[in-house]
């Protein structure tokens, strides 16, 4: 039995379905992100699992015990939500004490706790600050040792480094990930940012419509997304429909290129191809799955170059070439390139799942 398990999740608002069939199993220690655009649900999954809404089906298994029913007092969670949700009008060390306990006998544990947990997170000795003195990233901080104070059992993240800047989220996303890997605390996060997804997670969940479309290491939702909505959503992809001959080769802008999958002769195939899996040859390569294509624009984003080619009769692909791969070349638009997209990258997509 996993350690966190969802089954058969449906929760509606009216006539609104926000989350329809949800399976969803995690294994103690795990750090599983749930992803997916605006509105897909993920948010809404968070909120029941940690008692915050109810579900109008299935059920919610934490630790061997059901707690679909449970008030969220009951439950065994921490949470952090995405803005900072500190009591403005306490000082550090009693919002991060929060669940601890009062009392006389019980204070001189609690500053050790908050101490404690204050070091943890990075930011010893702030005990007295109030939180409209500290920059964001620590209010997240702050939220994150109250969030752990009380050694619970799970650590619920809704969109917890949303409101912060871009460089502050980097770093503060790779101190979530150590925290959590060194207190071996089981983890669900919610985000709409897919790198932070990548970098963060054990397994990522992929969202849309209320429906999950992919559970999967982030390798595995990368390199073979089960969908084209995956394979968009997480990283560009090209879309590609291709046509295969009798020898079960593709017709493709002019060229016949090999797929490391069986094809069916006469089929129509789509394929996702990620644009730093298409290569540059040299003009006078004629290698396998190599074909023409004209460069219809150029964009120079620093370390690597977007470059939109135009393969003859086939919609526009974006290639992405480092700078080191591009040398000296320059890609003007309208000059004629010698691409190929190697046959281990031409998998066809299952349909949407
Ligand atoms: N209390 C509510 N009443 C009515 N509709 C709601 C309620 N909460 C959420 N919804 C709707 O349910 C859908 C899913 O919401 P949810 O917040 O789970 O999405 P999300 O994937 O987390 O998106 P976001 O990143 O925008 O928060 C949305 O269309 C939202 O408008």
């Amino acid at each position: 039995m996993a350690h966190l398990e969802v089954h058969a999740l449906g929760k509606r608002f009216g006539r609104f379905v926000a989350l329809e069939g949800v399976d969803l199993a995690v294994e103690r220690g795990e750090f599983v992100v749930l992803l997916g655009p605006s509105g897909c649900g993920k948010t809404t999954l968070l909120r029941l699992i940690a008692g915050l809404e109810r579900q109008d089906q299935g059920r919610i298994v934490h630790a061997g015990r059901d707690v679909s029913a449970l008030p969220p007092a009951a439950r065994d969670y921490g949470i952090v939500f995405q803005s900072y949700a500190l009591f403005p009008n306490l000082d550090v060390a009693a919002n991060v004490g929060y669940g601890l306990g009062t009392g006389r006998a019980a204070r001189a544990a609690v500053q050790a706790r908050v101490a404690e947990m204050l070091q943890l997170v990075g930011l010893p000795g702030i005990e007295h600050k109030y939180p409209a003195q500290l920059s964001g990233g620590q209010q997240q901080r702050v939220a994150l040792a109250r969030a752990l104070a009380t050694r619970p059992d799970l650590l619920l993240l809704d969109e917890p480094l949303s409101a912060l800047d871009a460089i502050e989220r980097v770093r503060l996303r790779g101190e979530i990930r150590a925290l959590q890997q060194r207190l071996g605390v089981t983890t669900l996060m919610v985000t709409h940012d897919q790198e932070e997804a990548l970098a963060m997670a054990d397994r990522v969940v992929v969202m849309r419509a209320g429906r999950l479309q992919q559970i999967g290491t982030p390798e595995q939702i990368y390199r073979q997304p089960h969908n084209a909505f995956v394979a968009d959503f997480i990283g560009r992809s090209n879309l590609v429909e291709a046509t295969a001959d009798d020898d079960g080769r593709l017709l493709f802008a002019g060229s016949t290129l090999r797929s490391d999958a069986l094809l069916q002769p006469g089929q129509r195939y789509r394929f996702s191809v990620r644009p730093e899996d298409i290569r540059l040859l040299d003009t006078l390569d004629t290698a396998e799955n190599s074909f023409w294509s004209r460069v219809q624009h150029c964009e120079f984003l620093g370390p690597v170059s977007l470059v939109t080619l135009e393969p003859e009769g086939a919609p526009p692909l974006v290639a992405q070439f480092s700078a080191n791969y591009l040398g000296a070349r320059t890609l003007a638009p309208g000059a004629t390139l010698r691409i190929a997209i190697p046959a281990e990258r031409l998998l066809p997509m299952p349909e949407a799942a």
